[in-house]
Parts: structure tokens; sequence; C-alpha cells
């Protein structure tokens, strides 16, 4: 390991500013090829696509949508103070409501295929006075952002985040509603970190976001990708459409360079198809092999209870080892992305070295968060069949006594994984608890009994290996949070997995505050064990 250093970090910035900024609609209309209709220009001081949101001097891009036209809302957003409206032809036909009032309509074939960068020039092109790190991948994401921003805090740097949990703009945080939002309010956050003296961005790009052009007008420095597994297929249409998604971040026109964790054959595949310069990490833990062309080789050096060790060495010898303060094989392999992100963009080892004597503490709400000790409770985000499978296995050799799992599948979406994850948890758990996640318009038992029926199906090869699982249904999900913490022992292990950090539980159209840290913790204070 080169020897640790004492010298400030000199960032040269890697986005050069090269794309126009405009402001007036005639600007807007010459430089993105719209057709303007009406005499009136307008100054734009921002964007919104929604009537609710729009503030005065906005330009009101009006989309077609799974719900609604928006333009059906354009005289909406001039009351509220859009000075002038961007449409398709379809929203121009339902302009009828602005007929008389003097508002330059700007139109385009598809309006979210400019949006991005409409937005991007009406803000004065943000991301170009950033560094900008993009991370994406089925899971990990959130994980990752928080372990790289938390790394350029330690160099010195200011930053950004945008992500699943919140918003922060230097020492301001707000709570996120998407993982990716929107291209304008992210063109707005970008300006307001330029204001705010941010220097990098770190952010969460989800496959939503690329699909949609969310993330039009920034091309990212350095961007990542975790992994892939079925996800959100019912939007992409399937495995290939996802990947495809994913792989649009690693082109030209949204990045520059990339950071490939190549431990499954989607990543592989990405390292072989990317359009930029990328440098892959593979893990070298039994029974991951790595491909002998890998540049950076993870090597998990110990696991214990709170943190694991690693090392990240590059094939020309260069090497860093640190801990990650969060249990499970899967965060050793997101931090290393964090590590090897801020290598190749330009940090030395011996400055790292030195920023992380302590380790990486992480600190990511709901992502395998530990809130008590004995016995040992812990909220994880993991939603799906295979981060419940992970969170399960990675918890397992810490666990003294037994390992219990809380859980639900959510409403409305991936029926198919409702079996599955009850199958998962008997596989690696002693005590489940299935109970309800975010119902939605679904009736909540019924999601409960497809659980149920896969959790139920996989008790008897569980026996036949000489395990005894026991299967609960309990309902509400306080409930059965309060029942696992109070029924296990000092030396058992408590996962409560699915909701992370969520704060609201959605029944019925009906918005209920619940908190899983907060039921824990409230279970514990409860006592009467
Ligand atoms: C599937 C999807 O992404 N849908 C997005 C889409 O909604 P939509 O097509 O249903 O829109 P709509 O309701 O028909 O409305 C059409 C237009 O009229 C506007 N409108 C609508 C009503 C009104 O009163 N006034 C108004 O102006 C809307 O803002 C919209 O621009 O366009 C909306 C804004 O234009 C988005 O907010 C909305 O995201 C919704 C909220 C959403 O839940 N998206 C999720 C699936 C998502 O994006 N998730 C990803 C991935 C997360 C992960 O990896 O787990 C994320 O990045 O968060
Ligand atoms: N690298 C990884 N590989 C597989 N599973 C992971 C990985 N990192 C985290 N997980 C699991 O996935 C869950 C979600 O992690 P995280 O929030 O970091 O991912 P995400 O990509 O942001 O997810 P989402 O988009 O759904 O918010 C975690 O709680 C953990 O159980």
């Amino acid at each position: 390991m080169s020897e640790p250093s004492q010298r400030a970090v000199d960032f040269v910035p890697m986005n050069a500013p090269d794309a126009p900024v405009a402001r007036t609609t005639a600007e807007l209309a010459d430089l993105f090829e719209l057709q303007a209709h009406g005499s009136a220009t307008a100054t734009v001081t921002g964007v919104s696509l929604d009537n609710r949101d729009v503030r005065p001097g906005d330009l009101f891009a009006a989309l077609p949508g799974a719900h609604t036209h928006g333009a059906v809302h354009a005289s909406a957003a001039v009351d509220a103070g859009a000075v002038a409206v961007l449409t398709d032809e379809d929203g121009l036909r339902r302009l009828a409501d602005l007929a008389g009032r003097d508002v330059p309509v700007l139109v385009a074939p598809d309006v979210r295929g400019v949006l991005g960068g409409i937005s991007a020039a009406v803000q004065g092109q943000p991301a170009q006075r950033l560094r900008t790190f993009g991370i994406t991948g089925t899971n990990g994401k959130t994980t990752t952002t928080y372990l790289l921003e938390q790394v350029l805090s330690h160099l010195g740097r200011t930053t950004g985040l945008i992500g699943t949990v919140e918003l922060k703009v230097a020492e301001e945080h707000t709570p996120a509603r998407l993982t990716t939002p929107e291209s304008p309010q992210i063109q707005a956050l970008l300006a307001r970190m330029v204001g705010a003296g941010v220097q990098d961005l770190v952010m969460e790009v989800s496959s939503h976001a690329l699909a949609l052009h969310r993330v039009d007008g920034i091309v990212y420095d350095m961007v990542a990708f975790t992994h892939l597994t079925p996800d959100h297929l019912d939007f992409h249409g399937g495995m290939e459409g996802y990947y495809r998604a994913k792989a649009s971040l690693f082109t030209a026109a949204r990045a520059r360079r990339g950071v490939i964790l190549a431990d499954d054959e989607w990543g592989r595949r990405l390292a072989a198809e990317a359009e930029i310069p990328v440098v892959t990490i593979g893990s070298q833990t039994p029974p991951t092999q790595p491909d002998p062309d890998t540049d950076w080789l993870l090597t998990i050096i110990a696991s214990r209870p709170d943190h694991t060790t690693f090392t990240v060495t590059h094939r020309d010898g260069r090497s860093l080892s640190t801990e990650v303060w969060m249990p499970g094989r899967f965060n050793a392999a997101n931090a290393a992305v964090a590590v090897v992100m801020a290598i190749e963009s330009g940090i030395s080892i011996g400055d790292l070295h030195h920023a992380l004597a302590h380790g990486l503490r992480g600190n990511v709400p709901g992502r395998m968060e530990r809130v008590a000790d004995h016995p040992r409770c812990i909220v994880d985000f993991a939603h799906n069949t295979e981060a419940l499978d992970l969170a399960l296995k990675a918890l397992r050799p810490t666990t003294k006594g037994r390992l219990f799992v809380v859980f639900g599948a959510t409403g409305e979406r991936d029926t198919a994984k409702r079996a599955l994850m009850g199958e998962v948890a008997v596989a690696r758990a002693d005590v489940v608890v299935v109970t309800d996640d975010d119902p939605h318009d679904e009736d909540p038992a019924q999601i409960r009994t497809a659980v149920m029926v896969g959790a139920l199906r996989a008790v008897p090869a569980a026996q036949r290996a000489g395990r005894t699982v026991d299967v609960f249904e309990v309902a509400p999900r306080a409930t059965a949070i309060r029942r696992a913490v109070q029924f296990a022992g000092p030396s058992d292990t408590v996962l409560v997995a699915g909701r992370g950090h969520e704060t609201i539980q959605e029944i019925a159209g009906v918005e209920h505050h619940l908190d899983d840290r907060d039921e824990v913790r409230a279970a514990l204070d409860g006592g009467a064990r």
C-alpha cells in the first residue's frame, strides 16, 4: 500500500463547460429545434412538469402520462405563474383553455426527449460545475452512494447527494420521493448545489430515470454498476430491456468513465459492451472467482458482527485495505465500488488511506441498520428475493442463537416474487414472521397468503436438512415486529426487512406512519420479555 499522505486533495474538474445556457423561449426554441406557437416570448427561470409544483417564471412541461396528459393542467399552471408551455402535438390540441392568453407554447415531438436538456440550459448547466458521480444497479445504489459520499466528505469535499432516502445539498437534508427525481427537479437541485458551494454530486440513477430521460442534461464524470437481478420487469418488458436501460448509462452521451462490479453475468456483459472506458471489480472470496482480466480484486479479510475488513488490489499492484461498518459481503462490494470510483477519479491511494483510517461507517438509513444489540435487531430495505436471501446469509455467520425475519411483500407489483420470498425466508431463517409491507390497494391478507404458500412449501426441505423453522403469519406489521423482538432471546438476531428508512405505510389509499426502527425500539422498551 502506498504511504499515507497529508497533502490536500487537488481535484481537477473533469466536467468541462460546453453546453449553452438559454433562458428565453426564443433561445430554447432555437437550441432544441422546437416549434414556437404564438407571437409572445418569455424569460424562463425554472421548469416544472406538474402544475402543483409550478413557481412564477416556470416553463410548464405538459407531458403525456399513463393517467392523463399534462396539457389538461396547463391553464392551472399558468394561473400558478407559468410563463410558457412546452408540449407535444397531442398536448397542443388539448390547450384550448389557453386560448386568448398570451402564453408562448413550444412543441417537441417527444417532450421527455428534450426536457433534461432544456432544464439544464435554463438552470445554467450546473452539472458542468460539479464533479458528478452516478450509481446504478438493482440493489446497492443507496448504500454505495452514501459510502462514496462519506469517502469524499472525509477528503474535505463539500458534497450533494440525490437518492431514495433523501436529497442533500451541503448540510441541508430533504426527504426524497423518487430514487431519481424528474429532470426539472434534478437540474434545480444541481443549481442550488452550485450556489451552496457543493463540489461533488453523488447520485443514484434508477433504470426508470434512464428510460424516462430524467438524467439527460448530465454527463457524469464517473458512473458505477453494482449488479442486476430481476426487478421492475413489468416496466422494462423483461431482463433484456432492464439491462439495456442500465447499460445506457455507460455511453458517451451519459458518462465519461465507469466502474463495474463484474461478479455476475450482467456485469461482465456490460464490461464488454460499455461504450466508455471502464474498469472492473471482481470478488475473489469463494465461491466467486473473478475473471482473470479483472482490474481490481476485492478480497474479504475478516467478517465480524459489525464490520468487514477488505482489500482492493489493482493488477498493477496498487492496494488499499479498509473496513466497512455494515454486515454482509455485499456491503464490502458496495464499499469497494465506492473506493474504486474515488481512486479512478484521480484520488491517490495515499490520500484515501489517510481519509479512511477509521473505515467506512456508511450510516445508511435503513440499510443493515443496527437498531439494538440484545437481541441484535437489524432493519434492512431488502424487498426482493435476492436481497432478502443476501441479507439473511449475511447475518447467519454472526448470529449465535436463532435468526428471525419479519417481512411482507408489496401490493400491486411483482406478484411472482411473493412465494419466492417466503421460500427464501424459510431456507435461511429459523423463525419466519410473515406480515404486511405496503399493500397499496390490494387486500393485505391475500398478499400474506401468497407469501405463506412459498414459506410453507419450503418447510419440508428445511426439515429434511435437520432444521426446525417456525413460520407465523402476523398482522399488522407493528404487532409482528413487537412479537418477534419480544420472543427473541439475547443471542438471537431479528431482521426486519423490506421497508428500511420508510416511514409511511400505504394501505388502501391511506398513509399510516410506520417506522420499523421505532417499532423495534418500542418493543424493547415495552419489556415483558
Ligand atoms: C412509472 C413512472 O415513472 N411514472 C411517472 C410518470 O407518471 P405518469 O405517467 O403516471 O403521469 P400522469 O399521472 O399520467 O401525469 C402526466 C403528467 O401530468 C402531470 N400532472 C398530473 C396531474 C395533475 O394534477 N397535474 C399535472 O400536472 C404529471 O406531473 C405528469 O407530468 O410521470 C410522473 C411525472 O411526470 C412521475 O412522477 C411518475 O413517477 C411515479 C411517481 C413513480 O412512482 N415512479 C416510480 C415507478 C419510479 O420512477 N421509480 C424509480 C425506480 C425506483 C427503484 O429502483 O426502486 C425511481 O427512480 O424512483
Ligand atoms: N451490492 C448488493 N448486491 C445485492 N444486494 C444488495 C447490495 N447492496 C445492498 N443490497 C441489498 O439490497 C437492499 C437495498 O439496498 P440499497 O438501498 O443500497 O439498494 P438500492 O439500489 O438503492 O435499492 P432501491 O432502488 O430499491 O432503493 C439492501 O437493504 C440489501 O439488502
